[in-house]
């Protein structure tokens, strides 16, 4: 459209059109008698200066223009081809020299160095959109196409293509879009009232503008629907504002206070746990490990005391195996207080509470107790050891017990009974200590169980004799139980542990085995006396040290007896065998002293009179 090509073209018309006008088609007021000399004047000129006009560039774009808008009823129709824009009466078009642009001027034939720099078209009716050519009047500044009817959007790159326009007049067309923003229009002054621009929110037409009907008419005007702001939705906005604070307060504060009642409940348990925990090692009579079963709970808990959960029975009821509700698997000992004359009343209850808070690894652990309300047997419940007892090991021929076990199992029974004389306040004495009461748990460590129980329930006399063989010989007498009574069942079973299960047969005459075994105890041959089961695979001054500590153990007098301590440090060898000024068989001799190793290299002597 620029191309010098097109120009030449362009100035070729132009001085055929002005050659033709020469030739005599002005207008009539040319036909005066002046004409030929102001014709030949102007030729004159236009040979004198063959450039005095707008820019050639300029001219090119008003060719196009008139082109365009030649049928509209406009100015346009005045624009004379065949004078230069700047030169010739052109309605609308306003020139400056281009070294003073900025002031309009008559751009007479005698400059030649002219450019457009107004173009006022108003109510014209042109029509389409704003032409872009119109960017080659490069130096335009004031440009007025108001009262038309042009259309399409005015964007920022068209206002940028005139870098010296600095009014603009577009009002009263039917342009469509958003007016420009301020800082996207180069010029000083902008009219754009009475057109089709709508809003920033394009929801709406701006202020001063057509109706929306007007423009829906002469354009394809399309808005997006519009968010109405009702009285309903300004309620929900305030209520909005002002609730949501109000609720991230409260949840704020709720959180908080929980997170604070939390923590204090936390430092509370942390002191409750800590003082209770100070009460049980201060305080070791509260019963609060001890915990008091129903009837339901250790029904259930046996399958309704089911043969099958049998585990064995003595003289003071039997016992049951049992799973709790939490899973614990538990013994439970039912006790027969008909059979057995066992007299359970609340000192007993309060004995057993006491007991019930004793942990120790060598201690059967009390966990709890039921009363025996409704005609039903009391019953006491215990840790259930996996391995049975002493008693069950010995008898059964499906297990055996090698002498290393055998010796770790008295070694156990006597730091648990340590600690029931030695380590409790007051001291806690078994009373019936017997293989059945040793239980050894998945380890095979021995456990003292089922202690104080008779004791506590001030059995009839004949009761603790039934178990004939393990009880202190004093006992018969006085009627009292004392620890010594306890080492005295300790060295018994001692010496079944060592002998095996022939001391625990009866004999047809119904006496225990174990009494003839005492007997032979003073004069036997040591490999006589282990357990042949063992096949001679024993520790022999092990052996030896057990024989000597049931010695001590099962002397007549009680006071001669060493104490559980002093036999749990000769069987670590800790503690040297008392010597004794001279031998002192068992049961038989109120000799004071103690027996020496030597007397076990030989035989024994004495008897066993008063079993
Ligand atoms: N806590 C336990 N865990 C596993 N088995 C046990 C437990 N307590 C007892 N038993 C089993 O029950 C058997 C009998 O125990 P119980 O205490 O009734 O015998 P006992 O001492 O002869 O009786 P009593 O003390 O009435 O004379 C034991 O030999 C053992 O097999």
């Amino acid at each position: 459209m620029w191309c010098l090509e097109c120009m030449e073209a362009r100035r070729r018309r132009h001085d055929s059109a002005l050659t033709e006008t020469l030739s005599g088609e002005m207008p009539t007021v040319h036909t005066m008698p002046v004409r030929p000399l102001m014709l030949l004047f102007v030729a004159l000129i236009l040979c004198l200066h063959p450039h005095a006009s707008a820019t050639p560039s300029e001219a090119a774009v008003f060719a196009q223009l008139r082109d365009m808008w030649k049928a509209a009823p406009s100015v346009v129709k005045l624009w004379v081809e065949a004078v230069d824009a700047c030169h010739g009466p052109w309605p609308g078009v306003g020139c400056a020299l281009s070294d003073r642009p900025n002031v309009q001027t008559p751009c007479s034939i005698l400059y030649s160095n002219c450019t457009v720099i107004t173009l006022k078209i108003p109510n014209g009716n042109l029509t389409g959109d704003i032409p872009l050519i119109l960017a080659g009047l490069s130096n335009l500044r004031h440009l007025d196409l108001r009262g038309n009817l042009l259309k399409g959007r005015v964007t920022p790159e068209l206002l940028n293509s005139f870098p010296k326009l600095s009014f603009l007049n577009l009002s009263e067309n039917y342009f469509t879009g958003t007016i420009p923003p301020a800082q996207d229009a180069p010029f000083k002054f902008g009219a754009w009232t009475k057109n089709c621009f709508s809003s920033q929110s394009s929801c709406r037409l701006a202020s001063q503008m057509r109706s929306i009907e007007e423009c829906k008419q002469h354009t394809s005007l399309q808005l997006q629907p519009c968010v109405s702001w009702t009285r309903t939705h300004l309620l929900l906005l305030i209520t909005v504002v002002l609730i949501c604070p109000m609720v991230v307060i409260a949840a704020v504060s709720t959180i908080a206070v929980l997170y604070w009642r939390s923590r204090s409940m936390e430092a509370d348990q942390f002191w409750q746990l800590k003082s209770s925990m100070r009460a049980n090692i201060e305080e070791p009579s509260q019963p609060s490990i001890c915990r008091q079963f129903t009837y339901q709970e250790l029904d259930s808990a046996t399958n309704g005391f089911h043969p099958n959960s049998l585990l064995g029975g003595g003289t003071t009821g039997f016992v049951y195996q049992g799973k709790l509700e939490d899973g614990t698997t538990v013994a439970v000992k039912q006790l027969d207080t008909r059979n057995s004359g066992m007299l359970v009343n609340d000192e007993f209850w309060n004995e057993v509470k006491v007991r019930g808070i004793i942990r120790h690894p060598n201690v059967v652990a009390l966990q709890g107790f039921f009363k025996g309300i409704g005609g039903c047997d009391p019953m006491l419940v215990c840790d259930y050891m996996p391995n049975g007892s002493v008693l069950d090991q010995l008898l059964s021929d499906d297990t055996f017990l090698r002498w290393p076990r055998r010796y770790s199992i008295a070694h156990g029974a006597a730091v648990g009974l340590e600690h029931l004389h030695e380590h409790c306040t007051p001291p806690i004495i078994h009373g019936n200590l017997k293989p059945s009461n040793i239980l050894l748990d998945r380890d095979y460590t021995a456990r003292v169980g089922h202690f104080g129980s008779v004791r506590m329930a001030k059995v009839s006399h004949r009761t603790v004799i039934s178990t004939l063989g393990f009880v202190d010989p004093e006992y018969g007498v006085t009627g009292k139980l004392t620890e010594k009574s306890d080492v005295f069942s300790y060295g018994m079973l001692l010496l079944v542990l060592v002998s095996g299960r022939r001391m625990l047969q009866s004999q047809p005459s119904g006496k225990p085995q174990l009494l003839n075994w005492m007997q032979l105890l003073a004069k036997a041959e040591l490999a006589d006396l282990v357990d042949p089961r063992l096949e001679g695979n024993f520790d022999k001054h092990e052996v030896s040290l057990c024989a000597q500590i049931v010695l001590l153990c099962t002397r007549i007098q009680p006071e001669l007896r060493p104490t559980m301590s002093e036999v749990r440090r000769i069987l670590e060898g800790t503690m040297q065998v008392p010597i004794s000024g001279s031998l002192d068989t068992p049961m038989t001799s109120s000799h004071t002293s103690f027996v020496t190793m030597s007397h076990f290299s030989g035989s024994f002597y004495g008897t066993s009179e008063s079993l």
